[in-house]
């Protein structure tokens, strides 16, 4: 830098110096708060606010400017606040000159006052109530973080709440000490005492000296007497009988007993004659339950507290708890909550509504059916084929075959479906239609024994022809009832015939044709001739019908041989397969026709057909022809 530019920069410091010195109104990095007797500079608004701004006087400005530390300056007559500026124009007078310093509001001490106003930082002037509870010099008896109760003789200040609370409040008047006593008690500062689950506030019992400051000579510690001060609260709290309700409160809401009732205000005037702080209890009663202690604690908190403070009344600023209103609708008909000799006067006398003797409970056809049980013989029968509903996981490691048609049929580990590896001869043979007669009249002539497969309508007649001769296809199927309408007749190799009948029952037909399938159905089960077996299908699900009982009196009466073969057993549990064939057995115990044993079988999964199988061949092994 050349000599000449040196120069200038020290005169310019120079200069500033000297302005420094001589204005405390010039606004540098150092004095950040410029001010004069008419305009109020802001660092962040500029001189916009023009309001006048006389918080201090020449000569004072050393303490009243605004610095980062004391946030509010102030003058007599206006309040100017750093972020809204002198919006706020309510006349502020809380201090006079001289006082300023202490009177202050900093971030320690919130709440600045003055004898009319209160002044909120946050809200303003807007709460306009005469506030008066210190006069000057009260310094502490400024509501602080601490103590966040101020109070005057008529009002209470609520930080929070404003001036709402009324309750007058006159526990500490104002006798020019500076301290807000009134009776020249030795009254130190509030405490908090807890008593029976509740916080009791008290005031200590302090001796000060003139200047304000805590007297400690020697005596009493300050600690110790708040020691002995609680002992003293909790003696009477034992003591005090639960019939005075006394209180201290104003017509605000207290505490009385655990519930909340108002008390008048007339009676916290009258404690103004009481001139002790605290009335000595002498004994005690140890023998009083805590849970008693606690409760006469509560109800006679008001009047502990009254005499601890004489006049002065402690804030309450617990929420006021709302009672919930519980609506009780009584319904008529609602016997919920009645006795049942109550119920019986609702629905009529007790002698009309004797009970009856008990009967059994009906159980439900399901119920029943539950309720069987297998013989062990069914159960391992039913076990040992693979009946029921089975996974297919179980299958194929039983070594099955899913993918081929009734794939239990087959033997297991085999890949392919060989119908030379049915054991049967007679079921080696082709199956081949030869016949269908819709009357008794068109029946082929009686050349080979015939068996014969009857049953409802969809139950698995023609499904079973198939499975048990392995050609699929030959009897025509269908999910729906009624395909075969008429009496098919089936050729298996030259020795045995199979017949496929009529399904009777549900069947989409007319009815009139229905009656013809069940009437021929009935003349060939009861007349024909080469007849050796009728294979009678009952659904596993189902069980058996009315209509199944009528062809089963019919073949009774014309003592036709028959055989019951529970079908489509795969839908249902292995369980359920037992249960039915139980069922079924013992419904026909006393019949003489019917073969034994019941068959259980499934086309789809090849479950017991090659039982069945061999029971069928053995019939055509004895024929005679
Ligand atoms: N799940 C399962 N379905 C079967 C079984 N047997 C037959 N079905 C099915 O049942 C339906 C009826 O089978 P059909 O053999 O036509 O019954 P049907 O007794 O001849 O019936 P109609 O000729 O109408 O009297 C078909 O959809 C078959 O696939 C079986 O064992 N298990
Ligand atoms: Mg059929």
């Amino acid at each position: 830098m050349s000599t000449e530019g040196s120069l200038r920069l020290k005169l310019k410091k120079k200069a500033k110096v000297v302005v420094r010195v001589s204005r405390n109104s010039v606004r540098n990095r150092g004095d950040e708060n410029s001010f004069d007797s008419e305009r109020v500079y802001d660092r962040e608004n500029g001189l916009k606010q023009r309001g006048k701004f006389r918080g201090t006087e020449s000569g004072e400005e050393g303490r009243a400017l605004r610095t980062r530390k004391n946030e509010n300056s102030f003058d007599k007559e206006r309040v100017y606040d750093r972020e809204n500026g002198l919006r706020q124009r309510g006349k502020f007078r809380g201090m006079e000159s001289g006082e300023e310093g202490r009177a202050f509001r900093t971030r320690k001490n919130e709440n600045s006052f003055d004898k009319e106003r209160v002044y909120d930082r946050e809200n303003g002037f807007k709460q306009r109530g005469k506030f008066k509870g210190t006069e000057s010099g009260e310094g502490r008896a400024l509501r602080t973080r601490k103590n966040e109760s101020s109070f005057d003789k008529n009002r209470v200040y609520d930080r929070e709440n404003g001036l709402k609370k009324r309750v007058t409040f006159k526990g500490m008047g104002s006798n020019g000490e500076g301290m807000g006593r009134e009776f020249g008690e030795n009254r130190g500062k509030l405490r908090t005492l807890n008593s029976s689950g509740r916080n009791k506030r008290i005031y200590a019992k302090e001796e000060r000296f003139e200047n304000g400051k805590l007297r400690n000579d020697g005596g009493e510690s300050k600690k110790t007497l708040f020691e002995n001060l609680e002992n003293q609260v909790k003696h009477e709290l034992l003591e005090e009988k639960t019939d005075d309700h006394r209180t201290m409160w104003g017509p605000g809401v207290s505490w009385s007993g655990g519930k909340k009732t108002k008390h008048s205000t007339d009676k916290v005037k009258d404690k103004k004659e009481n001139s002790s702080i605290i009335k000595k209890q002498d004994q005690d009663k140890p023998g009083l339950a805590k849970k008693d202690q606690d409760r006469s604690g509560l109800m006679k908190r008001d009047r502990d507290q009254a005499k601890l403070g004489g006049d002065a009344e402690i804030l309450d600023d617990r929420p006021k708890k709302k009672k919930k209103k519980v609506i009780r609708i009584e319904y008529p008909n609602d016997i919920s909550k009645k006795r049942v000799d109550d119920v019986l006067d609702i629905n009529g006398s007790k002698e009309e509504n004797k009970r009856e003797p008990e009967k059994e409970p009906v159980m439900s056809k399901n119920a029943e059916f539950r309720a069987i049980q297998p013989s062990p013989s069914i159960l391992s029968f039913v076990e040992n084929n693979l009946l029921g509903k089975r996974r297919l996981i179980d299958l194929r490691r039983a070594g099955y075959n899913i993918d081929l048609s009734a794939p239990l049929d087959n033997i297991p580990f085999s890949k392919s479906a060989e119908r030379e590896r049915i054991e049967e001869n007679a079921f080696k043979n082709k199956l081949e239609f030869f016949a269908a007669a819709k009357v008794s009249s068109s029946f082929p002539p009686p050349n080979l024994p015939e068996i014969a497969f009857a049953g409802r309508s969809n139950v698995g007649k023609s499904s079973l022809l198939n499975a048990l001769t392995r050609q699929w296809g030959v009897a025509r199927t269908s999910d729906k009832p009624g395909l075969t309408q008429t009496i098919n007749f089936f050729n298996l190799g030259a020795k045995l015939c199979l017949v496929d009948l009529p399904g009777y029952g549900f069947a989409y037909a007319k009815d009139e044709v229905k009656e013809n399938w069940e009437e021929l159905v009935k003349e060939y089960v009861s007349t024909r001739v080469g007849l050796r077996q009728v294979c009678l299908l009952v659904d596993t699900k189902w069980g058996m019908k009315p209509r199944d009982h009528e062809l089963i009196d019919l073949m009774e009466r014309s003592r036709t041989k028959y055989q019951v073969v529970l079908t489509k057993t795969d839908v249902v549990f292995p369980i359920d397969v037992a249960r039915r064939a139980m069922q079924i057995e013992e419904s026909l115990l006393g019949n003489q026709s019917i073969v034994q044993p019941l068959m259980m079988v499934s086309s789809k999964s090849g479950a017991g057909i090659r039982s069945l199988r061999t029971v069928l061949a053995n019939i055509a092994r004895f024929v005679k022809i």
